[in-house]
């Protein structure tokens, strides 16, 4: 039976006080049981009245108005149970995110009784309130008035310029609404039990949950689980993150302030995407990158144009630089680096890496340990070392994306109730979101090089296809990488608007093991920017002798 312990002094929280203090509010530290006038002060502002699944620190900080879930989820006593054991639940998922939902929605659908634990009362987890969701939409709203502007006819009658990133974030919020309706409705429909709260191991068969409407905890029993807890911005000690100057990417969809000028410090995806998002806004921007190129793991050609299209929108990038410290003051922040420069701007973006959200669950009880970034360890089946229990998406590191973390949890889900068939995710295709977009899958021209494979390239640059000609996509290219003897398709790298969506039609060709001569024989829409295929592979086919 499921132990539930409201205002149980044993519990560890005061129930008139209702004092939970969570340290990172958005996606992802647990709450550390401490009294908080803060947190106490904050929560009075925005009470919520009857509410009481209404936590301050757990909803999205893009959320004015919170969206209310009726619970439909029903208790079904009667459901199938194929193992025999003797726990509540046939598993518990625990996280609502990506990985979460594929892994519950499979485990629902194979039968089994499943709970799903989230500390927020929305699911759709840390993609969907502070990274993938937010972070695509404000991109293309910020795209739509890079857009306008471009064009004679708007650029007259709108005030857009310089307008607070939290405004411009007025489409995400609505995208991020909708969204939790849908996923909640597959949850529903699937009758999989919702608990809010945030969990940890008792035993490799007990979870404790600490409720998230501050009345207690309590424990439920479980055959095997799966961890899907998912990752938050990496904060280092150097930096304070609570100075109003100072962001990470869940604190950023919060700024409502004007800049002229901010750095962002980490030329990963998420430093590059922002980049883009800053100067379509009118900012400033100073890339400071780790590394000698940006994203060195893309093709270099299309790394080198993404550079080349940076310092054309006006983002300085300064490649091998270390942070040593940062000053921060009421109006701007000046960053030292070990190089000896000095960086003054309004504000500060950090991205340089994240950590999984491990270390609030216990992990010690039922004889797991994290690396030193939270991830944990898993085998070809999504299996940590201990038998029961499952761990998949941005938790168990490589690839951290939302498109992978879906399918690894629908996979490991397959896993656990014995599909035979189940394949783990290996090839994942790339995609950044930057203005312009980049998606690339399969072998880089480097990598084939390294190998010594002969291979020939096929170009298409978006300037001569008519389709890009009639939308205005003056820069972009689709290369097509192949081998010169079998025309196998080894990689393929899209630099350009649309690249995230073109990059598919390739994919499959690839994936069912079609050659060059599909698109050669193959006829497609005109105009369409998919034409670039044909183009690329007609364009290659002629260096072959
Ligand atoms: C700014 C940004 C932009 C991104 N853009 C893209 C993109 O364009 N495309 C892409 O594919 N990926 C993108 N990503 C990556 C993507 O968001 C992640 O890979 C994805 O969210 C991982 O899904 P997940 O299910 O593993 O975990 P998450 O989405 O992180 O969800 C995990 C859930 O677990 C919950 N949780 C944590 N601890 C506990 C606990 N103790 N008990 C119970 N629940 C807990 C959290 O509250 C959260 O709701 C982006 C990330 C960021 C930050
Ligand atoms: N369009 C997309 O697909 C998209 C968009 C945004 C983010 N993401 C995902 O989000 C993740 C984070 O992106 P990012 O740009 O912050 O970083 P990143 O993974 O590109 O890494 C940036 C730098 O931080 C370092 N780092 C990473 N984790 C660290 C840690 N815990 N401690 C110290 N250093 C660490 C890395 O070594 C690297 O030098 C990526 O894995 C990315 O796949 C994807």
């Amino acid at each position: 039976m499921s132990k539930k312990h409201k205002g149980d002094e044993t519990s560890n929280i005061n129930d008139d006080k209702k004092d939970i203090e969570v340290s990172n509010q958005s996606s992802g530290s647990a709450p550390s049981v401490a009294s908080s006038e803060a947190s106490r002060e904050s929560e009075n502002q925005i009470d919520s009245g009857e509410d009481h699944l209404f936590h301050p620190s757990l909803i999205s900080p893009l959320d004015n108005d919170r969206i209310r879930i009726n619970s439909g989820f029903t208790r079904d006593s009667e459901r199938i149970k194929r193992d025999k054991h003797d726990f509540e639940y046939d598993a518990v998922v625990i996280g609502a995110g990506p990985a979460g939902e594929a892994a519950a929605m499979k485990l629902a659908k194979s039968g089994k009784k499943v709970v799903v634990v989230d500390p927020r009362n929305q699911v759709g987890g840390n993609s969907a309130h502070v990274g993938t969701i937010p972070s695509k939409a404000l991109r293309q709203s910020v795209f739509n008035l890079i857009n306008y502007r471009r064009d004679p006819l708007f650029s007259q009658g709108l005030d857009y310029y310089q307008v607070p990133l939290n405004k411009v974030l007025t489409n995400a919020r609505k995208v991020i609404r909708t969204q939790v309706d849908t996923h909640t409705r597959f949850y529903e429909r699937n009758q999989i039990e919702l608990r809010h709260g945030w969990a940890s191991f008792e035993d490799k068969h007990t979870l404790h949950i600490e409720l998230g409407d501050g009345t207690g905890y309590e424990t439920i029993t479980f055959n095997k689980a799966i961890i899907t807890v998912g990752s938050r911005p990496y904060r280092p000690d150097l930096l304070d993150f609570d100075h109003p100057r100072v962001f990470d990417s869940d604190k950023i969809l919060q700024m409502d302030y004007v800049v002229k000028k901010i750095i962002i410090y980490g030329a990963g995806v998420i430093g590059c995407e922002y980049a883009s998002i800053f100067t379509g806004l009118g900012y400033k921007v100073d890339l400071i990158n780790n590394h000698d190129g940006l994203l060195s793991y893309l093709d270099k050609e299309i790394s080198d144009a993404l550079a080349h299209d940076f310092r054309q929108f006006g983002v300085l990038v300064r490649h091998n630089e270390e942070i040593e410290k940062l000053e921060t003051h009421d109006d701007y922040v000046v960053l030292h680096l070990k190089s000896g420069k000095r960086i003054k701007s309004d504000a500060i973006l950090w991205c340089n890496g994240r950590s999984g959200n491990t270390e609030s669950l216990n992990l010690e009880a039922v004889g797991l340990k994290a690396n030193n970034r939270g991830q944990l360890k898993v085998d070809d089946t999504y299996r940590t070392e201990v038998d029961n229990i499952y761990a998949a998406g941005d938790v168990i590191g490589w690839p951290s994306l939302a498109s992978a973390a879906y399918d690894q949890g629908r996979c490991a889900a397959a896993f656990m109730v014995g599909d035979k068939d189940a394949e783990p995710v290996s090839s994942v295709p790339t995609g950044i979101y930057t203005i312009p977009e980049i998606s690339s899958i399969g072998k880089t021209e480097q990598e084939l090089t390294d190998e010594k494979v002969p291979y020939e390239v096929g170009q298409a640059f978006f300037k001569h296809l008519a389709r890009a000609q009639i939308i205005g996509e003056r820069s972009g290219v689709l290369k097509i990488l192949f081998h010169r003897e079998t025309l196998e398709i080894l990689g393929i790298h899209c630099y350009g608007n649309h690249a995230s969506e073109i990059i598919h039609i390739g994919q499959a060709v690839m994936k069912l093991h079609g050659t060059l001569e599909y698109f050669v024989n193959t006829t497609f829409n005109y105009p369409t920017m998919a034409e670039a295929y044909r183009v690329a592979a007609l364009n290659g086919l002629n260096r072959v002798f």
